[in-house]
């Protein structure tokens, strides 16, 4: 048993990355790439797998430049048609599954078929358990040559089971995210201190790490590379774009894109279980231009981190200023 009575909590908010001399001439000479599984990314950032955030048109795009994505699993019988279209395009497939029973039945029919995706998911609310375990012993046996990322889970405990079970990567994060209730409907969960859960996690983890949820800013995605993600995945930043599959609404002259939990009453249908909501995220644009914001963002980090690539800025000091960030600006 972990005792947390004593652990620093703390959240993005909180805390402030101290500068290091830069040794470089421009930012453009930092480098952002990351190595995911076999491949290198551009920079270190993930679409969240939500049907608010991502389509098989977005899936195309991100993967055709450079960029990490999955694929969300709620059109569960789609998800062969896709990896065969991304294998077609000679482009990486990656998607998501549960842990249902028919999940099973469907990682079968992919092995039969010779569909086997680069990158799947295990992606459940509570990934701290042993059916899914079970799940990951299933994938890891049946499909060894694909990248199997498993959660979300919120404690070092957790990761360590999932990694011993043959996890590729983890995903931290359990109710920090912009639609979620979760932290209100159960008690539970990484909301206020998901930075330090990241931190605590990647103490414990020996394979990545991918930080999901409360990203609000570009300077979160530092941050989060600072206390040991490999990756960020990130929903409500990346679900107000012309892009991105939300409808468009305006409300007094104003654009907004529609953003809804995966666990809420519209993704759902119904209303048990309802452990998420929907929102309205204002309309950004394109989501090439954010992703290249994000990029020349983290470009400015690393020179600040005082370095040339995304490792330097792990090594980084920190000071926790407790909420004071905003120094009053907002
Ligand atoms: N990152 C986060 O904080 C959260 C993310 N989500 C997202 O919502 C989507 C739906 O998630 P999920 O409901 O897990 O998917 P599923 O509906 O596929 O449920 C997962 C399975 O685990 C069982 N289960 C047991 N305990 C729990 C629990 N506490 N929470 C959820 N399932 C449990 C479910 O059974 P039964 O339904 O009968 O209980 C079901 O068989 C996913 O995309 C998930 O990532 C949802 C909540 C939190
Ligand atoms: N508790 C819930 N969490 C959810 C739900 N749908 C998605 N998510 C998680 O949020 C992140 C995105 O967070 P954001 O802060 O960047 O918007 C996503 O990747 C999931 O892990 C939900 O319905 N309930």
């Amino acid at each position: 048993m972990s005792n947390y009575f004593s652990m620093e909590a703390f959240d993005y908010n909180d805390i402030q990355l101290v500068p290091n001399k830069c040794i470089i001439k421009s930012r453009k000479e930092a480098d952002t790439s990351v190595k995911f599984g076999n491949r290198t990314f551009k920079i270190p950032v993930v679409p969240a797998n939500m049907q608010s955030v991502i389509n098989e048109q977005l899936a195309i795009w991100l993967a055709q430049n450079d960029y990490y994505y999955v694929m969300h699993r709620f059109q569960p019988e789609k998800r062969a048609d896709f990896i065969k279209m991304m294998h077609d395009k000679k482009l990486f497939a990656s998607i998501s599954v549960g842990i249902k029973d028919e999940e099973y039945t469907f990682i079968d029919e992919l092995v039969k078929q010779d569909l086997i995706p680069e990158y799947i998911t295990i992606d459940v609310a509570h990934g701290h358990s042993d059916y899914v375990i079970k799940m990951i012993k299933y994938i890891k046996d049946k499909m060894p040559d694909s990248f199997l990322t498993a959660g979300n889970v919120a404690t070092p405990e957790a990761v360590r089971e999932l990694e011993n079970a043959g996890a590729d990567a983890t995903k931290v994060g359990v109710g920090p995210g912009r639609a979620c209730i979760t932290k209100l409907k159960t008690g539970f969960g990484t909301g206020g201190w998901q930075l330090a859960a990241l931190r605590m996690c990647s103490k414990a983890a020996s394979k990545p790490i991918i930080a999901d949820g409360g990203i609000r800013y570009n300077g979160d995605i530092a941050k989060s590379v600072r206390f040991g993600a490999s990756m960020v995945m990130i929903g409500s930043m990346l679900a107000g774009h012309e892009e991105s599959p939300g409808n468009v609404i305006k409300i007094d002259g104003k654009v907004y894109k529609q953003y809804w939990g995966s666990a809420s009453e519209v993704q759902k249908g119904g209303h048990h279980n309802v452990e998420g909501k929907q929102l309205l995220v204002p309309y950004r644009g394109s989501i090439k231009d954010t992703l290249k914001e994000m990029q020349e963002d983290l470009q400015s980090s690393i020179s600040y981190a005082g370095g040339k690539n995304l490792q330097s800025i792990r090594l980084v000091d920190y000071v926790i200023v407790k909420s004071s960030i905003m120094n009053g600006d907002i």
